[in-house]
């Protein structure tokens, strides 16, 4: 025997009821033996409640109700039996009810008083009119079936709205009615009545309640709890887009689980079919192929150790606190008892084995009486100062991972912390029962999405890992980013398991979000068709509502105005990677501070672009000095497109016209005055020579200018070309003069005995610098390693595809340190 279950949503109007029929008529064509308990239609019981609430406030309007839950069911029964017999049938019965529901809400409107015992009365109308009517209609459907008004079968005691069963009687009662039915039982979930026959109700989760006491009397095989979600999920659905069906679990999981916010089961009330061991499937009335989750008795020592991670909304944290709690017996048992004597349910507790501190959380709505019976208690300890105030956090929220298996697993409270950690959330508490079936934490309530996230991803996603980007900046380096991310997104899920979601994008003029991810082929239209003004405080501020984890802020601009933000971004926790050198040129202590909060947030601060482009150079240097080694020097041609310009420049071309081929090829600054000035090259020689340990500010770098001084007083680009270009004689002479001694033009930078300077020379063949090509980069650093001979790295050190590739790379790298295994 099989004990079916089919919650409200599952009933709610005509639809959901024929679909409910066709799956009991599928059960009955198979022979399945079974027996079905239906909850009152969706929204009925509040409706009843609403209404008796109003009459019993001699308000008139409760007839408005009483019409629209008439006129439901109604509408109901005209929609499904299309037999005129069965319909005449069933109305006359119902019209009937309707009376009598009629007459009990006049009588309540008239002596102002709906007492607990009425209540239940008037509740009973919702599960008695849908199981009638979902009986006739099986029958209808040629399926022999009977209502059950639970009332004859589940027998408790007096106490209204929450009635306790006399469980011996019950079992009987429903063996006894069950003894020789043929038909299939169609019962009322969540009523019962007393021995006398008064009704009564069975609270919270009824009607799960009716379907395990009938599991349990029948001895059935399986109770089949039918709902409108794929069984239970490992997470909210609604919080996180990656939550499943978790296939199966044990009765202790389950009730953690129902503890902590999954809806879908009322655990405690499955205690009968628990003492019983009887299955449970939860399934999904609108997907019934779906297998659902089957819960049992069974561990299954191969499963995952976590099953389920679950919230609980809107918590407070109260603290007691002092020295007179320390070593003091009968403190935690006082604290626990007022709070159980003034009925305040508690949902966490943990206490440090210093003894000085007891936190436990409760709903906000009690706090006050808390905070009341607490002073009351500890008055004297409180006069004394042996306690300090007791101190309340509120809008927090509870997460907890749940699963049998934790308890054979080390690590899983450390990936748990890691998870939270890695992305920022500050764990306020902490609790974990002996059975380690629970761990919970206490965190902010606004972190609670990107939590629930972060643990998902954690525990059931270590296959895919999402990084999810901002990107402010869209010219050449930012576009060439965009488009090598999307010609390479597949590759990177199916080789590296990594998803990389554009979430936000800007330039200058707009901006635009989008959190399921922005089209990587269509961005530039919807940015600039949709887009919203863009304002980067208001850009952050959407960052930070998003509050999604692995977050990944990518500045593609060179202005200070977005550099002046990666403080405040990297103090969200949000990974910040640049090619942008502003902030890590400017002041030292700005580079330092930069770097120690990414450490401290555990977030990565990546601008290996911000020399040599796409080439490794910083990390070079890092990996050295990691390891222990000293630079002694750097030595090098830090720019790439003055390398172009003094490659090309031969005597065949004018340098004005290279200078401008040098822009066109992607390799100077938006504004090129950046490079020929040798501030491109000066901001790269005070990254190379921190990184090596110097304390140095932009203003120590010694600079030989090579521009003619009316060059740099140019106020627009264009004007700088043309006064470059009356200059080419004064640059062909300075070509001429080295090429008379076969040497080349080259801009070195060198940082050695703690001084910098950079200066246009002349080079022959026994320079390293003599032979570079193109818009190569050649950094050669002599360390007390390196000193016989340097280490060198050279290549393209310019140019928006190797460019935006180190910066690609530096994203992909974040994953390494976001993965929580
Ligand atoms: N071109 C190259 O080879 C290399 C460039 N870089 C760096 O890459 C960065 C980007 O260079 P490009 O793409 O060539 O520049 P670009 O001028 O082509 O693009 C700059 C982008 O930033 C946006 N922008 C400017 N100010 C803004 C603001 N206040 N708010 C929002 N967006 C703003 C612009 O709208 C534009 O989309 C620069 O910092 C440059 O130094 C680094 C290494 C090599
Ligand atoms: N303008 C820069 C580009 C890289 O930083 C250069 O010329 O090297």
């Amino acid at each position: 025997m099989r004990v079916l279950k089919f919650g409200g949503s599952s009933v709610k109007d005509a639809d959901r009821i024929r679909n409910v029929g066709n799956i009991l008529q599928s059960y009955s064509k198979k022979g399945i033996p079974f027996t079905v308990v239906f909850s009152a239609m969706g929204g009925i019981t509040d409706l009843l409640i609403g209404m008796a609430t109003k009459a019993s406030k001699g308000k008139e309007d409760y007839k408005e109700d009483l019409n629209h839950f008439i006129q439901r069911h109604n509408d109901v029964i005209a929609e499904l039996f299309d037999n005129p017999t069965y319909r005449k049938e069933v109305m006359e019965v119902i019209q009937e009810q309707h009376e009598t529901l009629e007459n009990l809400l006049y009588g309540i409107y008239l002596v102002w008083e709906a007492s607990p015992r009425t209540m239940d009365y008037v509740l009973s109308f919702g599960e008695r009119y849908s199981a009638f009517i979902i009986a006739k209609y099986m029958n209808q459907l040629g399926v022999h079936s009977e209502y059950l008004d639970a009332r004859k079968i589940i027998k408790t005691n007096r106490v209204f709205g929450n009635a306790e069963v006399h469980l011996r009687l019950t079992y009987q009662k429903i063996a006894d009615y069950y003894k020789n039915r043929t038909a299939i039982q169609i019962v009322t979930g969540f009523i019962s009545s007393t021995k006398g026959g008064l009704s009564t109700t069975l609270g919270r989760g009824g009607s799960d309640y009716t379907a395990a006491l009938l599991g349990a009397g029948l001895e059935a095989d399986l109770i089949e709890i039918w709902t409108d979600v794929n069984g239970v999920l490992t997470t909210d659905p609604r919080r996180v887009k990656q939550a499943f069906t978790i296939p199966k679990m044990s009765f202790l999981e389950a009730v953690e689980m129902s503890h902590f916010g999954a809806k879908v089961i009322y655990a405690p009330t499955m205690q009968p079919a628990m003492d019983r061991n009887i299955p449970l499937v939860i399934k999904n009335s609108m997907n019934p192929d779906h297998s659902g989750t089957y819960i049992s008795a069974e561990v299954n020592l191969n499963d995952h150790p976590v099953k389920g991670i679950s919230a609980i909304n809107n918590v407070a944290l109260l603290t007691l606190q002092g020295n007179g709690m320390v070593g003091v017996p009968g403190t935690a048992a006082r604290l626990f008892r007022c709070l159980a004597d003034a009925g305040i349910n508690i949902m966490l507790i943990t206490q440090g084995s210093s003894e000085y501190s007891i936190s436990f959380s409760i709903l906000p709505n009690q706090v006050r009486k808390a905070s009341k019976v607490i002073q009351e208690e500890f008055k004297r300890e409180f006069e004394r100062n042996d306690l300090d105030h007791l101190h309340i956090e509120k809008e927090l929220s509870i997460l907890a991972i749940i699963g049998d298996n934790m308890r054979f697993v080390p690590g899983v409270a450390a990936k748990m912390m890691r998870s939270l950690g890695n992305n920022g959330i500050n764990i306020v508490a902490i609790a974990q029962g002996s059975s380690e079936r629970n761990i919970s934490v206490v965190i902010n309530k606004e972190d609670e999405n990107k939590a629930l996230n972060a643990l998902h991803e954690g525990f059931f996603l270590s296959d895919i890992k999402v990084i999810n980007l901002f990107v402010v900046g869209t010219g050449l380096i930012g576009s060439t980013l965009i488009k090598q991310i999307h010609e390479q997104s597949q590759s990177l899920l199916e080789d590296r398991g990594v998803e990389i979601r554009l979430i936000g994008i800007a330039n200058s003029r707009k901006m635009l979000f989008d959190e399921h991810g922005i089209n990587l082929e269509s961005w530039e239209d919807d940015l600039s068709r949709n887009g919203e003004a863009m304002d980067m405080s208001l850009f952050k501020k959407r960052m930070d509502d998003a509050n999604v984890i692995n977050s990944v802020f990518v500045d593609n601009t060179a202005t200070d105005e977005i550099s002046r933000q990666y403080r405040s971004i990297l103090a969200e926790s949000i990974h910040v990677v640049t090619p942008n050198k502003i902030a890590t040129s400017s002041s030292y202590e700005e580079y330092v501070n930069l770097k120690r909060l990414a450490q401290r947030n555990n977030v990565t601060f990546g601008y290996e672009t911000n020399v040599g482009a796409g080439l490794p150079v910083i990390s070079t240097l890092q990996n050295l000095i990691h390891s222990g080694d000293k630079i002694k020097k750097i030595e090098g041609v830090l720019s790439g497109s003055l390398s172009y310009i003094f490659n090309e420049f031969d005597g065949t071309t004018p340098f004005s016209t290279i200078v401008r081929k040098a822009k066109e090829l992607g390799f100077t600054e938006p504004d090129p005055r950046i490079d020929l000035s040798g501030t491109d090259v000066k901001r790269k020689i005070i990254i190379l020579s921190r990184e090596a340990g110097m304390k140095i500010e932009p203003d120590e770098v010694m600079i030989e200018s090579f521009l003619p001084a009316d060059c740099m007083e140019a106020d627009t680009t264009e004007e700088f070309f043309e006064r470059l270009q009356d200059n080419d004689a004064y640059f062909e002479n300075l070509r001429q003069e080295a090429a008379k001694d076969h040497k080349k033009l080259r801009i070195i930078a060198t940082m050695e005995n703690n001084t910098v300077n950079i200066s246009l020379q002349a080079v022959d063949q026994k320079s390293p610098f003599y032979s570079l090509e193109g818009s190569d980069n050649m950094i050669v650093f002599t360390s007390h390693r390196y000193h016989k001979r340097s280490l060198v790295v050279q290549g393209p050190g310019a140019g928006a595809e190797v460019t935006a590739a180190g910066v690609f790379a530096e994203i992909i790298n974040i994953e390494s340190q976001i993965s929580p295994s």
